[in-house]
């Protein structure tokens, strides 16, 4: 039976969460009765210290690792319990978005969709060229190689993976790391887009200021094992919290915030140039 829902309100929902890992000499408590419910439509950023388990949350959001106690659901349901449904469902953006150097761009992204082996090759050759000019890359590039890439271009090619089968659930493990400003700037506005454009529900992961500022519809924050605070920038930094005066209200933060609200309302800019 599938208690799957693709139409939910609520996309992610995670209740009294605990990880545990046992390490030498005792146990490391990650999650401590963890909630957090993430909404159709939302760009939700999780931000928090190192350390402090938000790649294992993705992980878990994905059914790739079990919560020691406590309830995921993704769309209703276990995310564990979809299998192979599972990836049409949640799409991901690894980190290090490794793709298979010995595959062409093509190949990679039609990865997934080729496995299932539910359709003929040339559809889902079709649909990966589809993904590739999604991502804002021509036809040309199609029978490149991994290695004729530039970083930008990688981490492109590893978002048209991870949308092949139209996921209405994006995941982003540090989406910009490594890429320089231009490349950033250029990845966030993709994103943007292919968010509105396709309706995506996108948890993203990251340490970068400018990215959570200028893509994140929601905040939420990791510390003390739990989610401390989830909500606008604003809402965000009114909370009084070491990581959060360190993270928001230091001299880059103080600069993110800035640029962001002249972003917001450029009469601003010029006073203060
Ligand atoms: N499979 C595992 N077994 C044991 N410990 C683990 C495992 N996965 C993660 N951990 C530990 O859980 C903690 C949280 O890890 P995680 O990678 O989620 O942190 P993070 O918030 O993403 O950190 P960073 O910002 O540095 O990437 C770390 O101390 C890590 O060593």
């Amino acid at each position: 039976m599938s208690l799957m829902d693709p139409q939910a309100d609520i996309v992610v929902d995670i209740q009294g969460l605990w990880t545990v890992f046992a390490k030498p000499g005792g146990e490391q408590v990650v999650h401590k009765d963890l909630a957090l419910q993430i909404r159709r439509g939302e760009i939700l950023s999780l931000v928090g210290g190192s350390g402090t388990g938000k790649t294992v949350l993705l992980r878990q959001i994905l059914g790739l690792q079990a919560p020691t106690r406590g309830q995921v659901r993704v769309l209703g349901a276990p995310p564990a319990a979809l299998g192979a449904q599972g990836g049409a469902l949640v799409g991901m953006l690894f980190q290090h978005g490794a793709l298979f150097s010995a595959f062409s761009v093509l190949d990679n992204i039609a990865l997934p969709l080729r496995e299932l082996k539910l359709l003929p090759d040339a559809l889902v050759r079709d649909a990966a060229l589809v993904k590739l000019q999604m991502v804002g890359l021509g036809p040309e590039h199609a029978h490149k190689m991994p290695s004729d890439l530039s970083g930008g271009m990688i981490k492109r090619v590893a978002l048209a993976r991870a949308l092949i089968m139209d996921p209405p659930l994006l995941l982003l493990d540090e989406p910009t790391a490594g890429l320089d400003p231009e490349a950033s700037d250029s990845f966030c506005d993709l994103l943007r887009g292919l968010h509105r454009e396709l309706g995506l529900t996108v948890v993203m992961v990251t340490h970068d200021l400018d990215t959570l500022l200028d893509l994140s519809t929601r905040i939420a924050v990791l510390a003390d094992q739990r989610v401390i605070v989830a909500g606008s920038a604003q809402e965000v930094i009114a909370l009084d919290h070491p990581f959060i005066r360190h993270y928001f209200l230091g001299g880059r933060g103080q600069r993110a915030l800035l640029a962001l609200q002249d972003k917001k309302d450029p009469s601003r800019a010029p006073e203060r140039a």
